[in-house]
């Protein structure tokens, strides 16, 4: 379908397919197989609206949208929100300055799915002849986005309406989901948006526009330039090495009246202090490294064992794993015990969002190399890179495990363990039906 908009002058932004799912350029969509497809334990309750797959779900606790037809809260299963496309009212209009924006119709509240991030899915290498071809034909807007380690999204030519949304201080974020065996991008409201406001998000660390847009976004601590705090761009004006190709030679973007040192690094982390990586443990019991919930990146790196993660009881051990969402004190009751599972859970996703931001923050620092030798491995990097790359994925492995565990033993309040495909029923006490068991996990330690 194609979309044309016009504003009051009659005019319209360039021409654009309107998608709404990805489309996969150099390859095919994957095709989950069955036993791949992660099945959560929610029940329907219809007096509970947060029952079917709401933010209990070990499938939303993942980040992966459940399956139809597999998910056992059938059509009362909240969490497809990417294959039903259920965005709230958006209008596209015309900025004053920055062309093309995109404004909330209608209140949206802090944490809702706004919209998805669609476009062609091509490769990195593509992504760059494109982003050169785009310059090269003058087009002013940049579309190309991150999807993984490989891949990009290209909203250019086809897209979603979030093709539209500019770069300023977030009132909304990007994060990835897993749906149906394939990454897809979204975003997210970072706070109440008000109807009638822009919807904006930070483009500054992965910017593939080029480094020559003067941002207009008219904050006061405003970067001056788009992707003026990713590293790529600093690097570039440095004269160290460029990351992008964003300059044609003879250019001088450091003759701008703009200074580059004083431009602070992106650190997704500032999107949301509360997902500031823990501190490092403190040798007193229940701190969150002993709760198996990762501490500072740079202090040395300790793989615990899987009995280290502590579920279901124990004082305090919920705020130790750093838990923005839960204070409770002193678990007495079956109910607070299992609150508090639910607290540690929180903070053991928390943790893995840390990790798995950490681990693309120093993917922004690679990829230079990696562009230059036009390889996707990690080959080109120093050591000291290399190693740092490996604590970082060692650190996101452990913290996925951390979750992954804690899920298998049932904290959710229901604790059947998850085959891959489908729920095992409960295993009664003394039976052996061969069946998978609950892993041994201490609970006081
Ligand atoms: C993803 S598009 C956003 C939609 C775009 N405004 C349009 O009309 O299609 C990104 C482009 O919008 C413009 N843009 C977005 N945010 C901006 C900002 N804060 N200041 C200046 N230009 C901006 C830049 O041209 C950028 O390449």
């Amino acid at each position: 379908m194609n979309f044309y908009f016009q504003d009051q002058q009659g005019e319209g932004p360039p021409l654009y397919e309107h998608i709404y799912m990805n489309e996969f350029v150099y390859r095919k969509h994957v095709k989950q197989e069955e036993e791949d497809i992660v099945v959560c334990v929610c029940q329907f309750d219809a007096n509970d609206p947060d029952s079917a797959c709401g933010e209990r779900c070990l499938n939303v606790l993942t980040s992966t949208e459940c399956t139809p037809g597999y998910c056992p809260c059938g059509v009362y299963c909240k969490n497809q929100k990417f294959q039903k496309c259920e965005y709230p009212i958006l209008r596209l209009f015309k900025t004053e300055d920055r062309g093309w924006g995109l404004l909330a119709a209608q209140n949206i509240e802090a944490g809702q799915f706004v919209i998805e991030y669609c476009g062609e899915v091509i490769s990195w290498k593509e992504a760059e002849q494109r982003s050169q071809l785009y310059e090269s034909k003058g087009l002013r807007d940049a579309y190309i986005i991150s999807l993984n380690g490989n891949e990009s999204i290209d909203a250019t030519r086809k897209g979603s309406l979030a093709r539209f949304i500019n770069h300023s201080c977030p009132t909304a974020r990007r994060r990835k989901w897993t749906v149906s065996g394939e990454i897809r991008v979204g975003i997210f409201a970072k706070q109440d948006i008000p109807a009638g406001t822009e919807l904006s998000y930070d483009y500054n660390f992965e910017w593939y526009g080029g480094a020559k847009v003067r941002c207009l976004c008219g904050a006061p601590s405003c970067s001056g330039f788009l992707g003026a705090k990713s590293r790529g761009f600093q690097r570039a004006f440095a004269g160290a090495f460029y990351l992008w190709k964003t300059t044609t030679p003879g250019d001088d973007p450091v003759s701008s009246s703009y200074s580059v040192d004083n431009i602070p690094l992106y650190d997704s982390g500032e999107d949301d202090p509360s997902l500031k990586l823990p501190k490092p443990p403190a040798p007193a019991t229940g701190t969150a490294a002993e709760d198996g919930v990762s501490g500072s990146l740079t202090s040395p790196m300790v793989i615990e064992p899987l009995n280290s993660v502590r579920i279901g009881s124990g004082d305090g051990e919920a705020a130790a794993a750093g838990s923005r969402r839960c204070t409770r004190r002193r678990p007495t009751t079956k109910k607070d015990d299992d609150e508090g599972a639910a607290c540690l859970l929180f903070a053991l996703q928390e943790a893995k969002e840390e990790a798995a931001a950490a681990l693309e923050a120093l993917y922004d620092e690679i990829r230079p190399a990696i562009e230059e030798h036009e390889r996707d491995t990690q080959d080109s990097v120093s050591t000291s890179v290399a190693e740092k790359w490996i604590e970082a994925s060692c650190r996101k492995l452990k913290a996925e495990f951390d979750l992954y565990a804690a899920v298998v033993k049932g904290v959710t309040g229901n604790p059947r363990p998850l085959r891959r495909g489908r729920a095992v029923p409960p295993v009664t006490e003394g039976e052996d039906n061969g069946e998978i068991k609950y892993l041994e996990m201490s609970s006081s330690q």
